[in-house]
């Protein structure tokens, strides 16, 4: 995430699109000099189109909206619950948010998310880390330092995004990933020659063989597009970084794309398409979908990646699942006869809350 920047002076011309009104800004994507107004309507009308195009929804679906009090996830809450007006789509919409035990971080943009279920009148459904794997970020982070510590939370939330959803009973998921993280995700993916992912980073839906499909209604908008209008619009959202994302590898490509883009904003869509039309060849291997043993989530190996980590955990090895069985150093708060009591709560909660559900 990053801060509301003042958006970029456009002098006094008047506007390329409407020629009426002094532009106001140049447009990032495209470079033109445009007013706020007609901002406001490209942006707006772009998200559509996508939505569109991609036949998204269907009248009378209830979606839930990813929100996280970012700028991404609050313009697209901000955005979607105008368009859904504005076009009648027809769509009960509904905020959730995952608490991820991040003190100092998450408790302050969940009062954002908060303020929007206000501001935007969207319910409000939050689920925690703590009630659904008996561990918070904080708790670890302690047992595992900062290095791998995205790989937990990445994989905890996924799930939490799911298991929330299927509270709410809605059938699909939107979040805030732009156009930028997507570029981002190929590249990563292209980097690490991580095949499978490659094949579908771009989707516009994914899971549809899953529980919940999910959506990503911003895959063509720029950030620096969705910084901007959340500054003019003045949206209500919370602007600091995650205090535990150490991603260096991450951070090296999205300065390279941010790099591409200041030479040739095309980029990020360049990169995008050429995610779109990889063609995986036939001898590569594809991993096959089944369900967790253990708790049923959709999984390509015996246990989720979820199961996995969090039996390492549970066992004061939390590098288990993330390609390392070294035994590592107890949990920093916890002795071993209380990591087995976790373990099995965990196992218990697991079949109650987790296993029962149908994925
Ligand atoms: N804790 C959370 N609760 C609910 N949804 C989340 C949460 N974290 C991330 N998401 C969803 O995943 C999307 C991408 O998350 P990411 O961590 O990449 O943050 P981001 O790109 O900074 O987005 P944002 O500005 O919305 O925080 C978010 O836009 C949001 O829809």
């Amino acid at each position: 995430m990053q801060s509301a920047a003042a958006p970029t002076r456009a002098g006094s011309r008047l506007c390329k699109r409407c020629g009426e009104r002094k532009a106001a800004l140049k447009r990032p994507k495209t470079l033109e000099q445009i007013c706020r107004e007609c901002f406001y309507i490209v942006f707006e009308d772009e998200i559509h189109q996508t939505i569109v195009d991609n036949n998204l929804f269907k009248a009378g679906e209830r979606v839930a909206i990813g929100a996280s009090g970012g700028k991404d996830s609050t313009v697209l809450a901000y955005v979607l619950s105008e368009l859904n007006k504005r076009h009648k789509y027809g769509l009960d919409l509904f905020l959730l948010s995952i608490d991820e035990g991040i003190t100092g971080y998450r408790d302050d943009s969940l009062e954002t998310v908060k303020r929007n279920e206000l501001q935007y009148g969207l319910p409000l459904k939050i689920v925690s880390y703590k009630d659904l794997y008996d561990w918070t970020m904080d708790d670890i982070v302690k047992a595992i330092g900062l290095k791998n510590n995205c790989t937990f939370c990445g994989v905890f939330r996924r799930q939490a995004l799911d298991r929330g959803a299927a509270l709410l009973k809605v059938d699909k998921i939107v979040t805030g990933h732009n156009a930028d993280d997507i570029a981002e995700t190929v590249l990563l993916n292209i980097l690490r020659g991580d095949i499978a992912r490659l094949s579908r980073c771009t989707f516009i839906t994914t899971g549809e063989d899953g529980p919940i499909p999910r959506c990503k209604p911003f895959k063509y908008t720029y950030e620096k597009e969705i910084v901007m209008y959340a500054y003019f619009k003045k949206l209500d959202y919370f602007s600091t970084e995650c205090i535990y994302s150490p991603n260096a590898y991450r951070g090296f490509a999205r300065e390279f794309i941010k790099d591409l883009e200041r030479m040739r904003p095309r980029a990020i869509l360049d990169i995008i398409t050429s995610g779109e039309n990889f063609r995986i060849s036939t001898t590569t291997r594809m991993p096959e979908q089944g369900t967790c043993e253990r708790c049923g989530y959709i999984s390509s190996q015996k246990l989720c990646k979820a199961c996995v980590l969090l039996d390492g955990l549970n066992r004061g090895l939390p590098k288990l699942g993330i390609g390392r069985t070294a035994k590592v150093g107890a949990r920093a708060d916890g002795s071993g006869e209380q990591q087995g009591k976790r373990a099995e709560r965990n196992r218990l909660s697991l079949q109650g809350k987790h296993g029962n559900l149908d994925f």
